[in-house]
């Protein structure tokens, strides 16, 4: 599976005008590639995300998910989509405090309609993958922020998505633990075979690219694509 954006301008209403968010964005992440989008605040990041998930449709331009064309979806393909196919991990940590690690897993499963009791060794296994598997019944007060940060990541995976889509998981942790994350998420590609987007704007905790699992980087400026980087791999 893969994430395929062409061409997608995206605006908003501005006054009397509109705001162009999204200024023929193309980006094309196979499946096993870790892309990072960075720019400063305002430059379209969290725009470029909530469209390759299919929460927003672009203006113009095509978004294809795996072999979906997402922006020829009505809205409930693209929630199936959404469903199926995609993972969010977003900025704030959004866990609820009187769960323990692995029900906040399994609330995922029970929001997707999904069979609980099915799901308990899967969610077992993905808190085990994160490093997590003493603190499954850990609830967050208990958790550090570079640890909660791994649940969120468990969480996302929960039913398989092929599409990882990442919103600024470090900006709650120091260049060294938001690092490790990133680390972690490289891994979690490598072995899930997904198509990834990390958003932030933090490029210290990106690392030198190859070094931190980043495949490439992209810079947006205004809602454009400023620059590409693959770190010295062929693109
Ligand atoms: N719902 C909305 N309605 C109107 N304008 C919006 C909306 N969402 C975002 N914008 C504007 O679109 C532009 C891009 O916003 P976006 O949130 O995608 O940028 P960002 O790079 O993620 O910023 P940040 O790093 O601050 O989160 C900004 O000028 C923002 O003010």
């Amino acid at each position: 599976m893969s994430l395929k954006m062409s061409d997608a301008t995206l605006t908003y209403p501005d006054g009397r005008g509109r705001l162009t968010a999204l200024d023929n964005v193309s980006i094309d992440v196979p499946a096993g590639r870790f892309v990072a989008v960075t720019g400063p605040s305002g430059s379209g990041k969290s725009s470029l995300l909530a469209v390759a998930g299919t929460l927003i449709t672009p203006d113009s331009g095509d978004v294809i998910v795996g072999d979906v064309a997402v922006t020829g979806a009505d809205a409930k393909e693209r929630a199936r989509i959404r469903r199926e196919q995609v993972g969010f991990v977003f900025q704030q940590d959004n866990l609820i405090p009187a769960l323990t690690a692995v029900d906040q897993l399994l609330l995922a499963v029970d929001i997707r309609g999904m069979r609980r009791a099915k799901h308990r060794d899967e969610a077992m296994a993905l808190l085990d993958e994160v490093g997590l598997a003493d603190s499954a019944g850990r609830r967050p007060h208990e958790l550090s922020g570079g640890m909660r940060q791994r649940v969120n990541i468990a969480r996302a995976l929960m039913g398989g998505p092929s599409l990882l889509l990442v919103d600024e998981p470090t900006s709650a942790l120091d260049t060294e633990r938001g690092r490790a994350v990133v680390e972690l998420i490289a891994r979690l590609v490598r072995e899930r075979d997904l198509a990834a987007v990390i958003v932030s704007h933090d490029l210290a905790t990106l690392g030198p690219g190859l070094a931190s699992g980043v495949d490439e980087t992209i810079e947006l400026v205004d809602g454009a694509i400023r620059s590409r980087d693959t770190h010295g791999a062929a693109a």
